[in-house]
Protein backbone atom coordinates (compact mmCIF):
# COMPACT_ATOMS: atom_id res chain seq x y z
CA UNK A 1 0.00 0.00 0.00
CA UNK A 2 1.34 3.62 -0.65
CA UNK A 3 1.12 6.14 2.09
CA UNK A 4 -0.25 9.26 1.11
CA UNK A 5 0.07 11.17 4.24
CA UNK A 6 2.62 10.60 6.77
CA UNK A 7 3.36 12.46 10.16
CA UNK A 8 6.50 11.24 12.02
CA UNK A 9 6.86 12.58 15.48
CA UNK A 10 4.76 15.34 15.00
CA UNK A 11 4.57 18.15 18.25
CA UNK A 12 3.26 21.50 18.64
CA UNK A 13 2.94 23.80 21.31
CA UNK A 14 1.35 27.00 21.75
CA UNK A 15 3.83 28.71 24.11
CA UNK A 16 4.43 26.35 27.01
CA UNK A 17 1.20 24.86 26.25
CA UNK A 18 1.78 21.41 24.43
CA UNK A 19 -1.50 20.34 22.22
CA UNK A 20 0.10 17.46 20.24
CA UNK A 21 2.95 15.37 21.57
CA UNK A 22 4.73 12.85 19.39
CA UNK A 23 1.97 11.95 16.85
CA UNK A 24 2.94 9.24 14.29
CA UNK A 25 0.10 8.19 11.36
CA UNK A 26 0.33 6.73 8.30
CA UNK A 27 -2.59 6.94 5.91
CA UNK A 28 -3.14 4.70 2.92
CA UNK A 29 -4.44 5.74 -0.19
CA UNK A 30 -8.26 4.25 -0.80
CA UNK A 31 -8.58 4.67 3.34
CA UNK A 32 -10.71 5.98 5.59
CA UNK A 33 -8.70 7.25 8.36
CA UNK A 34 -10.54 8.97 11.27
CA UNK A 35 -9.34 11.31 13.95
CA UNK A 36 -11.63 11.04 16.94
CA UNK A 37 -11.11 12.44 20.38
CA UNK A 38 -12.68 14.65 22.88
CA UNK A 39 -13.21 18.52 22.19
CA UNK A 40 -9.88 20.16 22.21
CA UNK A 41 -7.70 17.22 22.44
CA UNK A 42 -6.12 18.38 19.19
CA UNK A 43 -7.56 16.97 16.61
CA UNK A 44 -7.68 20.51 14.68
CA UNK A 45 -4.71 21.40 14.99
CA UNK A 46 -3.41 18.07 13.66
CA UNK A 47 -5.25 18.60 10.46
CA UNK A 48 -3.63 22.28 10.13
CA UNK A 49 -0.84 21.06 10.58
CA UNK A 50 -1.14 18.21 7.98
CA UNK A 51 -3.11 20.94 5.51
CA UNK A 52 -0.21 23.40 5.72
CA UNK A 53 -1.79 26.04 7.21
CA UNK A 54 0.20 25.46 10.68
CA UNK A 55 3.72 24.55 11.31
CA UNK A 56 4.36 21.44 13.43
CA UNK A 57 7.11 22.51 15.90
CA UNK A 58 8.51 19.62 15.72
CA UNK A 59 8.55 16.69 13.61
CA UNK A 60 7.59 16.00 9.75
CA UNK A 61 4.62 15.62 7.90
CA UNK A 62 4.67 14.54 3.84
CA UNK A 63 1.63 14.00 1.95
CA UNK A 64 1.58 12.42 -1.32
CA UNK A 65 5.53 11.90 -0.56
CA UNK A 66 6.09 15.46 -0.51
CA UNK A 67 6.94 17.80 2.47
CA UNK A 68 4.59 20.07 4.11
CA UNK A 69 4.06 22.87 3.51
CA UNK A 70 3.75 23.05 -0.23
CA UNK A 71 1.79 25.20 -2.41
CA UNK A 72 1.01 23.07 -5.43
CA UNK A 73 -0.08 19.86 -3.08
CA UNK A 74 -2.87 22.33 -2.48
CA UNK A 75 -4.30 21.21 -5.67
CA UNK A 76 -4.05 17.89 -4.61
CA UNK A 77 -6.21 18.53 -1.38
CA UNK A 78 -9.70 19.04 -0.50
CA UNK A 79 -10.08 20.83 3.11
CA UNK A 80 -13.46 21.60 5.17
CA UNK A 81 -13.11 23.59 7.87
CA UNK A 82 -14.70 23.41 11.02
CA UNK A 83 -15.49 27.28 10.22
CA UNK A 84 -16.83 27.85 6.75
CA UNK A 85 -14.58 29.75 4.59
CA UNK A 86 -17.35 31.24 2.32
CA UNK A 87 -18.00 34.66 0.71
CA UNK A 88 -21.76 35.89 2.08
CA UNK A 89 -22.04 38.54 -0.67
CA UNK A 90 -21.77 36.00 -3.20
CA UNK A 91 -24.12 32.89 -3.89
CA UNK A 92 -23.49 29.15 -3.80
CA UNK A 93 -22.75 29.06 -7.29
CA UNK A 94 -20.54 32.17 -7.17
CA UNK A 95 -18.95 30.73 -4.20
CA UNK A 96 -18.15 27.02 -6.04
CA UNK A 97 -17.50 29.15 -8.94
CA UNK A 98 -14.65 31.18 -7.31
CA UNK A 99 -12.64 27.98 -6.26
CA UNK A 100 -12.99 26.44 -9.20
CA UNK A 101 -11.25 29.10 -10.55
CA UNK A 102 -8.78 29.04 -8.17
CA UNK A 103 -7.48 25.63 -8.81
CA UNK A 104 -8.07 26.48 -12.51
CA UNK A 105 -10.70 24.41 -13.83
CA UNK A 106 -11.66 24.98 -17.55
CA UNK A 107 -15.11 26.09 -18.45
CA UNK A 108 -16.40 23.24 -19.15
CA UNK A 109 -14.69 21.15 -15.92
CA UNK A 110 -15.88 23.87 -13.75
CA UNK A 111 -19.56 23.21 -15.10
CA UNK A 112 -19.72 19.36 -14.13
CA UNK A 113 -17.97 19.74 -11.14
CA UNK A 114 -20.19 22.59 -10.01
CA UNK A 115 -23.01 20.48 -10.83
CA UNK A 116 -21.57 16.86 -9.36
CA UNK A 117 -20.63 18.77 -5.59
CA UNK A 118 -23.72 20.80 -5.74
CA UNK A 119 -25.89 17.69 -6.41
CA UNK A 120 -24.35 15.73 -3.96
CA UNK A 121 -24.96 17.37 -0.79
CA UNK A 122 -28.55 18.55 -1.99
CA UNK A 123 -27.62 22.82 -2.66
CA UNK A 124 -28.82 22.43 -6.19
CA UNK A 125 -32.23 24.15 -5.82
CA UNK A 126 -30.49 26.79 -4.16
CA UNK A 127 -27.64 27.71 -5.63
CA UNK A 128 -28.69 31.05 -6.22
CA UNK A 129 -29.39 31.98 -3.14
CA UNK A 130 -26.77 34.32 -1.49
CA UNK A 131 -24.70 32.55 1.41
CA UNK A 132 -26.06 35.21 4.02
CA UNK A 133 -29.29 33.58 3.52
CA UNK A 134 -28.03 29.83 3.91
CA UNK A 135 -28.92 28.16 7.21
CA UNK A 136 -25.69 26.31 9.38
CA UNK A 137 -26.55 23.00 7.93
CA UNK A 138 -26.45 24.33 4.41
CA UNK A 139 -23.17 26.55 4.83
CA UNK A 140 -21.63 23.24 5.49
CA UNK A 141 -22.99 21.35 2.87
CA UNK A 142 -21.61 24.23 0.96
CA UNK A 143 -18.45 23.87 1.98
CA UNK A 144 -18.42 20.26 1.40
CA UNK A 145 -18.99 20.71 -2.16
CA UNK A 146 -16.15 23.24 -2.23
CA UNK A 147 -13.65 20.54 -0.77
CA UNK A 148 -14.56 18.02 -3.54
CA UNK A 149 -15.05 20.78 -6.08
CA UNK A 150 -11.16 20.07 -8.16
CA UNK A 151 -11.76 16.47 -7.34
CA UNK A 152 -8.74 16.18 -5.38
CA UNK A 153 -7.16 12.82 -4.35
CA UNK A 154 -6.70 14.01 -0.86
CA UNK A 155 -9.51 14.78 1.59
CA UNK A 156 -9.62 16.49 4.88
CA UNK A 157 -12.57 17.22 6.78
CA UNK A 158 -12.73 18.44 10.15
CA UNK A 159 -16.32 17.06 11.32
CA UNK A 160 -17.92 17.64 8.09
CA UNK A 161 -21.46 16.21 9.34
CA UNK A 162 -21.89 18.93 12.09
CA UNK A 163 -25.34 20.39 11.51
CA UNK A 164 -26.42 17.77 8.80
CA UNK A 165 -29.33 15.56 9.23
CA UNK A 166 -29.32 12.21 9.22
CA UNK A 167 -30.76 11.35 5.87
CA UNK A 168 -28.41 13.76 3.71
CA UNK A 169 -25.04 12.08 6.38
CA UNK A 170 -26.17 8.99 5.45
CA UNK A 171 -26.01 9.73 1.77
CA UNK A 172 -22.87 12.37 2.34
CA UNK A 173 -21.57 8.76 4.07
CA UNK A 174 -22.05 6.59 1.04
CA UNK A 175 -20.30 9.12 -1.24
CA UNK A 176 -17.03 8.93 1.06
CA UNK A 177 -17.01 5.35 0.40
CA UNK A 178 -17.57 5.61 -3.46
CA UNK A 179 -14.48 8.31 -2.87
CA UNK A 180 -12.57 5.22 -1.21
CA UNK A 181 -13.01 2.88 -3.90
CA UNK A 182 -11.95 5.35 -6.08
CA UNK A 183 -8.86 5.50 -4.65
CA UNK A 184 -9.03 8.78 -2.71
CA UNK A 185 -7.48 9.05 1.18
CA UNK A 186 -10.12 10.44 3.63
CA UNK A 187 -9.16 11.82 6.51
CA UNK A 188 -12.09 12.86 8.93
CA UNK A 189 -12.38 13.88 12.26
CA UNK A 190 -15.57 13.19 14.18
CA UNK A 191 -17.35 13.05 17.34
CA UNK A 192 -19.89 10.57 16.43
CA UNK A 193 -19.34 7.29 17.27
CA UNK A 194 -21.52 5.66 14.53
CA UNK A 195 -19.16 7.61 11.77
CA UNK A 196 -16.16 6.61 13.79
CA UNK A 197 -17.81 3.18 12.80
CA UNK A 198 -17.52 3.68 8.81
CA UNK A 199 -13.84 4.44 8.96
CA UNK A 200 -10.98 2.25 7.77
CA UNK A 201 -8.37 2.93 10.64
CA UNK A 202 -9.28 5.14 13.83
CA UNK A 203 -6.61 7.23 16.15
CA UNK A 204 -8.07 8.36 19.12
CA UNK A 205 -6.25 11.72 20.53
CA UNK A 206 -6.58 12.61 23.97
CA UNK A 207 -4.48 15.42 25.61
CA UNK A 208 -2.55 16.20 22.40
CA UNK A 209 -1.43 12.64 22.31
CA UNK A 210 -2.89 9.21 19.90
CA UNK A 211 -4.07 6.92 22.68
CA UNK A 212 -5.19 4.10 20.98
CA UNK A 213 -5.43 3.07 16.92
CA UNK A 214 -6.55 0.80 14.73
CA UNK A 215 -9.30 -0.56 13.29
CA UNK A 216 -12.77 -0.08 15.03
CA UNK A 217 -12.61 -4.03 14.80
CA UNK A 218 -9.05 -3.79 16.24
CA UNK A 219 -10.03 -1.27 18.85
CA UNK A 220 -13.27 -3.23 19.91
CA UNK A 221 -11.92 -6.25 20.40
CA UNK A 222 -8.73 -5.06 21.91
CA UNK A 223 -10.73 -3.68 24.71
CA UNK A 224 -13.13 -6.25 24.67
CA UNK A 225 -16.16 -4.66 24.19
CA UNK A 226 -18.74 -3.76 21.81
CA UNK A 227 -19.16 -0.48 21.01
CA UNK A 228 -16.75 2.53 20.11
CA UNK A 229 -18.40 4.46 22.86
CA UNK A 230 -17.35 2.01 25.47
CA UNK A 231 -13.97 1.80 23.85
CA UNK A 232 -13.25 5.44 23.69
CA UNK A 233 -13.74 6.07 27.67
CA UNK A 234 -12.25 2.70 28.38
CA UNK A 235 -9.52 3.92 26.32
CA UNK A 236 -8.92 7.45 28.14
CA UNK A 237 -8.66 6.07 31.30
CA UNK A 238 -5.95 3.94 30.11
CA UNK A 239 -4.18 6.81 28.61
CA UNK A 240 -0.03 6.22 29.62
CA UNK A 241 -0.38 2.44 28.05
CA UNK A 242 1.20 1.77 24.71
CA UNK A 243 -2.44 1.31 22.88
CA UNK A 244 -0.95 0.46 19.47
CA UNK A 245 -3.05 -2.49 18.96
CA UNK A 246 -2.68 -3.72 15.24
N1 LIG B 1 -3.73 29.37 17.93
C1 LIG B 1 -3.82 28.82 19.15
N2 LIG B 1 -3.22 29.40 20.21
C2 LIG B 1 -3.27 28.85 21.44
N3 LIG B 1 -3.89 27.68 21.73
C3 LIG B 1 -4.50 27.04 20.71
C4 LIG B 1 -4.50 27.58 19.37
N4 LIG B 1 -5.17 26.72 18.57
C5 LIG B 1 -5.58 25.71 19.36
N5 LIG B 1 -5.18 25.91 20.63
C6 LIG B 1 -5.43 24.99 21.77
O1 LIG B 1 -5.03 23.71 21.39
C7 LIG B 1 -5.86 22.73 21.97
C8 LIG B 1 -6.40 21.81 20.89
O2 LIG B 1 -7.34 22.51 20.09
P1 LIG B 1 -8.00 21.87 18.79
O3 LIG B 1 -8.88 22.90 18.18
O4 LIG B 1 -6.94 21.30 17.95
O5 LIG B 1 -8.89 20.71 19.43
P2 LIG B 1 -10.01 19.79 18.77
O6 LIG B 1 -9.72 18.41 19.20
O7 LIG B 1 -10.05 20.04 17.29
O8 LIG B 1 -11.34 20.33 19.44
P3 LIG B 1 -12.82 20.37 18.82
O9 LIG B 1 -13.26 18.96 18.68
O10 LIG B 1 -13.60 21.13 19.86
O11 LIG B 1 -12.71 21.10 17.54
C9 LIG B 1 -6.94 23.48 22.73
O12 LIG B 1 -6.58 23.52 24.09
C10 LIG B 1 -6.90 24.86 22.12
O13 LIG B 1 -7.30 25.82 23.05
Amino acid sequence: MTSTIVLEQVSKSFGKKTVLNNININVDAGQIFGLIGPSGSGKTTLVKIIVGMDHPSAGQVQVLHTQVPNLGLLQSIGYMAQADALYNDLTGKENLAFFASLYKLNKESQKKRIAYAADLVELTPHLTKKVQNYSGGMKRRLSLAIALIHDPPILILDEPTVGIDPELRKSIWEEINRLKNNGKTILITTHVMDEAEKCDQLAMVRDGEIISNGSPKDLKNHYNINSLEEVFLKAGGKKHENNRIS
